[in-house]
């Protein structure tokens, strides 16, 4: 088993115990040489025996004095912001309110507009439910732009470390954290430095308007703080990922700002050698900025960020937040490494073929909780014991158990696969851990405690938790708990005998027991209800209410559960101290769990609709592609459509009138890439793919008035984006270059871009209602035009010509004219202003035509270019042996000559000449 820096199991490399050391081989180091005695819980609610992280460890005690200046104050575009609830630990004296000068920066950004960098801010930051904070923090002087950032969900005891180069348009910190949903981000108070903020700071607050922004001082970015804290904090799991950072300034800079401030503001902190760490470069993944995840609607719809029409929709069936969450993440940085997603393409093909593994696996799944939630708070001590935090605790062995008990199943559906992902993750169950904190959770747990919804069921689980005879007084407490409870029963039953209504006792988390009552067929006297009965609620055809002697009885039940939960917290407390080494198993369980249900989803998106396994080459040819969004909102199923691009043939250009499918074509190829690398099958007869690094989209928007950017504006900086960080090895989609312009000028950006881009191997499609670009083919081999076909027919009764759409593609380009007017027809424009506009038009294109040389010595020159590309071409990559060689110029030859017959009739004998 290998496991890859995004902490995935890949099948590609040799498998050992799981427990090895990715690049040292180093064995994890043994549980007791990772478990300090700093590490037991506190006894309850005695506040002062609660263990610090280490008292040695230089990072010091939250909320004390020494924290005093740490925090220099919350801004948010320049104005002071409320502390998060948590952060209520340090006194006003303790901190000094600063705000970044310079004045506001202004913000005029509303999600799926575009941002500086030429990044659409989709709407991904709005998110509700947003739980992760991060640190960012920039070079200074020569290490301008070198970008250190942490981050850490508070549901989830990970913390992502990365550091990378980024370019001016800091674009790849943008599109971390747009993947990341910050609620908060955390800079250092530099970032605004003598009143000047910094670029990336402007870019920051720009682009995630709704969240927190907090200045911390410089000082506490402090890379030696920042590896101690890791050295401390890190499972011994993921202890090699000091090896990774420990020269990784930057981000240790960030790490140790980020948890010196989630000290600050929680309750609670993390225990030592608790904490998943990874750290994530940007190298292993597919970079797919944040206005193109926008453009291809992969996680939140443009129209309707509610609605489910995107490929994360289209794909999750997960059954658990985390497998949600994974799939999420993948969809957003795709995965590059070929021989991680063919495994996951052998486990989904798997899936589909084994209905038993399937529905077993499904069924197991579906039963977990949310793990890495849970894991956070076991791994979290905190500050205060409260009986709030005792009953909680309570809460989280049961969710414990019922995570653990779970285990065994999923080790007996997983015992028939085959596939070595599958085979990974089921030998990770084998960990004897799970079994041992059963059993030790089962010394002091009734075998029988489970987790069950509904707020009176988990309070019944949680006051019969701990096994009896293990506390006399708690045996006796619940005794009477249950009498007090029987009693409620019998005093509702008396009350319905004695007015002769069908009362029932009910609970709520709020009002705790009270008395419900039907409406149907009750006749109330006079109307009304005893006035016995107080609290009166009445819901659609219910009441709810209380009385005198229930509300005493509550008041008696909420004591004797107090006193239950007081005394079994202490042996909760007790056992989670004998557990407490064991535990980081749990994150393998969680990997393994959100994984599976990821797969599964991935596998029943297939039999909902025909996907194919892709391959891997170097071309990217799909036979009968369909959009995948598309086929799930439309009724009828999408016209497929094939696609050839190649290193050879890597540029195609599409035409074709308005609303004939160019776009949705255009976003569907990259869509059935994203869906190849992530591991996915594909809407498709047939597909391969290049792996792409990079996946740019340039998709024609909308005025932001928000940043008070012109059409124009909003495609010049999208476009030089692409001009500055496109590879050989990545996609690029364009749409409609050039529109928010003259259509002179539009053509004339349309050439030069193309022509920069023809420069590259990147695969490129192109869309354009400049039919002048399909010149480009004549000129260079690479390229290749590809039209959107339609029909005409009449209308038979009022003999109007008619466009009918066929999504078709094929190849050349389009040779419809005036297609924007036959489109404003269709409008409710006046006929006369249609009129007019088609007299104009005709005008305007005789005068070209009229203009325009018929220079048939230009065509030859281009015809000459023509055949020397392809010769060089031909020359390079040629592995063809001499005969072949001779064949292939021969029939370049005769298509030269015939494209100088077409070029310039007069003068049949240049071949010769040349
Ligand atoms: N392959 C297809 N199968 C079925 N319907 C399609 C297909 N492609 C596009 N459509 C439908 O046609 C509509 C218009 O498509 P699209 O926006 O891609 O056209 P377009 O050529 O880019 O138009 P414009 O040039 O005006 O931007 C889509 O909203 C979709 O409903």
């Amino acid at each position: 088993m290998y496991q890859s820096n995004t902490g995935e199991i890949t099948g590609s490399e040799p498998t050992d115990s799981g427990q090895t050391c990715r690049r040292s081989g180093l064995k994890e180091a043994t549980a007791s040489s990772c478990c300090p005695a700093s590490l037991s819980p506190a006894l309850p609610y005695r506040s002062s025996e609660v263990h610090t992280p280490s008292s040695s460890h230089a990072p010091s005690q939250p909320g004390t004095a020494s924290d005093g200046g740490f925090l220099e104050g919350q801004c948010r575009n320049g104005i002071r912001v409320g502390r998060p609830a948590s952060s209520v630990l340090m006194s006003s004296s303790d901190t000094s309110t600063v705000r970044f000068p310079g004045g506001t920066p202004r913000l005029r950004r509303t999600p799926g507009s575009t941002g500086p960098t030429g990044t659409s801010v989709s709407s991904v930051s709005t998110i509700s439910g947003a739980s992760v904070i991060v640190a960012v923090v920039e070079g200074r002087g020569l290490a301008r732009g070198e970008i250190g950032m942490a981050s850490i969900d508070l549901k989830c005891p990970e913390l992502i470390l990365s550091q990378f180069a980024d370019t001016g348009t800091y674009a790849k910190v943008i599109t971390r954290l747009h993947i990341l949903m910050p609620m908060e981000i955390l800079m250092p108070d530099t970032a605004s430095e003598k009143g000047k903020w910094t670029k990336l700071f402007k870019l920051i607050t720009e682009n995630f308007p709704g969240v927190n922004l907090t200045a911390i001082q410089r000082k506490y970015y402090n890379e030696k703080k920042g590896l101690e804290y890791i050295q401390q904090l890190c499972a011994p799991e993921f202890a090699t990922v000091l090896m990774e950072v420990q020269t990784k300034y930057y981000c240790l800079a960030t790490a140790a700002a980020l948890l010196k401030y989630l000290e600050f503001i929680q309750s609670s902190f993390y225990a030592a050698k608790s904490l998943k760490v990874i750290f994530k470069g940007s190298e292993q993944t597919t970079m797919i900025d944040s206005a193109s995840a926008a453009n291809l609607e992969l996680v939140v719809n443009n129209r309707d960020n509610r609605s489910d029409y995107t490929l994360l929709g289209v794909l999750n069936h997960t059954k658990t937040p985390g497998g949600a969450r994974r799939l999420r993440s993948n969809i957003l940085e795709p995965l590059l490494d070929v021989d991680t997603i063919t495994t996951r393409l052998d486990a989904i093909q798997e899936l589909l073929q084994n209905e038993e593994l399937f529905f077993g696996l499904k069924n197991a799944i579906g039963h977990f909780l949310d793990i890495d939630r849970l894991l956070s708070v076991l791994v979290q001590i905190p500050k205060q014991e409260t009986a709030q935090a005792a009953e909680s605790k309570i809460t989280h062995v049961i969710q414990l158990k019922h995570t653990l008990d779970l285990v065994p199943q999923l080790r007996e559906v997983l015992k028939t696969c085959n596939t070595a992902l599958l085979k990974a993750y089921s030998a990770t169950l084998e960990d004897n851990r799970f079994d041992i904190i059963l059993e030790q959770i089962k010394t002091v747990v009734n075998y029988d405690t489970t987790y069950l919804k509904g707020s009176l069921n988990l309070r019944t689980q949680k006051c019969y938790a701990v096994r009896p005879n293990i506390n006399a007084f708690l045996d006796i407490a619940r005794r009477v708990y249950t009498e007090i409870v029987d009693d409620i029963a019998g005093l509702v039953n008396k009350l319905g005998e004695k007015y002769g209504f069908p009362l029932r006792t009910s609970f709520s988390t709020t009002r705790g027991f009270f008395i419900q009552m039907k409406l149907d067929g009750v006749v109330l006297p006079e109307g009304k209800l005893p006035p016995e009965f107080i609290k009166v609620t009445k819901q659609k055809n219910s009441y709810g209410f209380t009385t005198a002697d229930l509300i005493k009885m509550n008041g008696r039940c909420d004591e004797a559960l107090r006193e239950i939960f007081h005394m079994s917290y202490v042996v909760i407390c007790q056992l989670l101290t004998t557990i407490h080494e064991h535990i980081h198993c749990l994150y393998k369980l969680s990997d393994t769990v959100s994984m599976l249900d990821m797969l599964l989803s991935l596998a029943n998106a297939c039999t909902i609709s025909d996907y194919v396994r892709p391959e891997f080459t170097d071309t990217l040819a799909i036979k009968q592609g369909r959009h995948p969004i598309l086929e799930r909102m439309a009724r009828q199923q999408p016209v497929s459509n094939n696609t050839y691009i190649s290193e050879g043939s890597n540029f195609v250009i599409v035409t074709g009138p308005n609303m004939s499918g160019k776009s949705t074509y255009l976003k569907q190829v990259a869509l059935c890439q994203i869906m190849a690398q992530i591991g996915s099958f594909v809407p498709a007869e047939y597909a391969s793919f290049r792996i792409a690094d990079q996946i740019f989209t340039r998709i024609g928007v909308d005025d932001d008035f928000e940043t008070n950017s012109s059409t124009f504006m909003l495609e010049m900086k999208e476009i030089s984006y692409i001009i500055h960080n496109a590879s050989d090895r990545s996609l690029t989609i364009i749409d409609e270059l050039g529109r928010g312009t003259s259509a002179e000028e539009g053509i004339g950006i349309c050439h030069s871009v193309c022509e920069f881009l023809l420069g590259l191997k990147a695969f490129t499609l192109f869309a354009t209602h400049f039919l002048e670009l399909c010149q480009l083919e004549s000129l260079y081999p690479n390229v290749e035009n590809q039209h959107m076909e339609v029909e005409h027919t009449r209308n038979r009764d009022s003999g109007a010509e008619q466009v009918v759409y066929t999504y078709l593609l094929s190849r050349g380009c389009s040779d419809e004219r005036q297609y924007g007017l036959r489109a404003a027809e269709i409008t409710s424009l006046p006929p006369s202003i249609i009129q007019e506009a088609k007299l104009v038009a005709c005008k305007v294109s005789q005068q070209l035509l009229a203009k325009r040389p018929a220079d048939p010595e230009t065509q030859r020159q281009r015809a000459v270019y023509h055949l020397a590309t392809r010769l060089l071409q031909t020359a390079r990559n040629s592995r063809l042996d001499p005969e072949s060689l001779r064949m292939y110029l021969k029939g370049l030859k005769k298509q030269y000559e015939a494209e100088l017959q077409t070029a310039a009739p007069a003068r049949p004998t240049d071949t010769e000449e040349e």
